[in-house]
């Protein structure tokens, strides 16, 4: 089955989805970048043109597809995904792992992001206000979920490996 990377924004969606894809020898799928070359454009650019509603339902289609690519790929899924209720039932097929950190360590992180937008200059409090939204999102679709501020990239992928081994259908 996929395996999707899922968290906040700088939770290290993108880094631990590489790191996966490399070990398991499966295809990496980044929203990010499926959502460039389908669109010709950054998430960052397409909120300024197109606006936040019009992106997410972006991110949401381009998730959807490489899930439905019969290619088992890893996915580096777009943070806002999970505020999709028909991403959320369609991630019932996929191994899940969601990233979750203190806000203020993933603020940190996304400052190192240009392909990002920033919403509100506070990018602390943004990940607060939407971390205490979305939690209960992200628990419903983990399979396992891991504190990325505890961790390096390359622990994490271990321990995600691990519990791939184990678990049925997965094919680790
Ligand atoms: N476990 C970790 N420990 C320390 N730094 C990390 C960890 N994981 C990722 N990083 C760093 O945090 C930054 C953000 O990582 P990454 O781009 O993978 O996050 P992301 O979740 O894909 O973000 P986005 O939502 O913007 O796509 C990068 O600079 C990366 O090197
Ligand atoms: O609300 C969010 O978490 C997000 C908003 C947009 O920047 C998206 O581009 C990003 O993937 C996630
Ligand atoms: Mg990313």
């Amino acid at each position: 089955m996929p395996v999707v990377v899922t968290g906040l924004m700088g939770a290290g969606k993108s880094t631990v989805a590489r790191l996966l894809a490399q070990a398991l020898d499966r295809p990496m799928r980044d929203s990010d970048a499926d959502l460039e070359s389908r669109y010709g454009e950054t998430a960052a650019a397409m909120a300024a043109d197109v606006g936040a509603d019009e992106l997410h339902a972006r991110e949401a289609l381009v998730l959807r597809d490489a899930l439905a690519s019969g290619a088992v790929p890893v996915i580096a899924a777009a943070a806002s995904t999970v505020d999709d209720p028909e991403s959320r039932a369609a991630l019932g097929s996929a191994f899940v792992v969601f990233l979750d950190g203190p806000p203020d360590v993933l603020a940190e992180r996304m400052r190192s992001s240009p392909h990002r937008p920033h919403f509100k200059p506070d990018l602390a409090e943004m990940l607060t206000e939407q971390r205490a939204r979305r939690l209960p999102h992200f628990q419903e679709v983990a399979d396992l979920t891991v504190d990325t501020s505890a961790h390096t990239p390359e622990e994490i992928a271990a321990a995600v490996l691990e519990r791939l081994a184990v678990t049925p259908g997965a094919g680790g």
